[in-house]
């Protein structure tokens, strides 16, 4: 099976963490973690700014490593590297997905995770 990385941020301010809800593809209408493909000769930092860019209009700072999931989807295996990030400058403007939230520990529980996400959810939940 081909293995897909992907590097996703998750963005915290005041004790809440930003989650977005896809807005096209296989997907569509699943919660994430915005972040995206890295490309050939990106550093995992390098391509997650430049998604956070691209996705949402907004520079971050990228700090701690705070997981890697490890997937099976039936079409493909994801290798996500998720770091801990703050917004630098920017207002997140959503530029490809069609709805964000920003939620605290107790409402993490709230929206429909992708399946990958599910375990790192918890591990967010037990670090806020
Ligand atoms: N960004 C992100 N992708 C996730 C998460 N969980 C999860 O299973 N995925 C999967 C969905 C996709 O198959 C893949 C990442 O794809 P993506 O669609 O964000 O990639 P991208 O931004 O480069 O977009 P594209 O140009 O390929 O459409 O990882 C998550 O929390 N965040
Ligand atoms: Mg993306």
């Amino acid at each position: 099976m081909k293995t897909v990385r992907v590097v996703a941020a998750i963005i915290k301010n005041n004790g809440k963490i930003f989650a977005t809800q896809r807005g096209y593809g296989e997907f569509k209408d699943g919660w994430e973690f915005p972040g995206g493909k890295i490309e050939v000769g990106e550093t995992p930092q390098e391509a997650l700014v430049r998604e956070i860019r691209e996705e949402l209009d907004a520079e971050i700072a990228v700090g701690e490593l705070l997981d890697t999931v490890e997937y099976d989807y039936p079409a493909f295996h994801l290798s996500m590297d998720c770091f801990w990030c703050e917004v630098v400058s920017g207002n997140l403007v959503l530029k490809e997905h069609e709805a964000a939230r920003w939620l605290g520990k107790d409402e993490l529980g709230s929206v429909e995770w992708l399946p990958a996400d599910l375990g790192l959810v918890e591990k967010i939940e037990a670090e806020l």
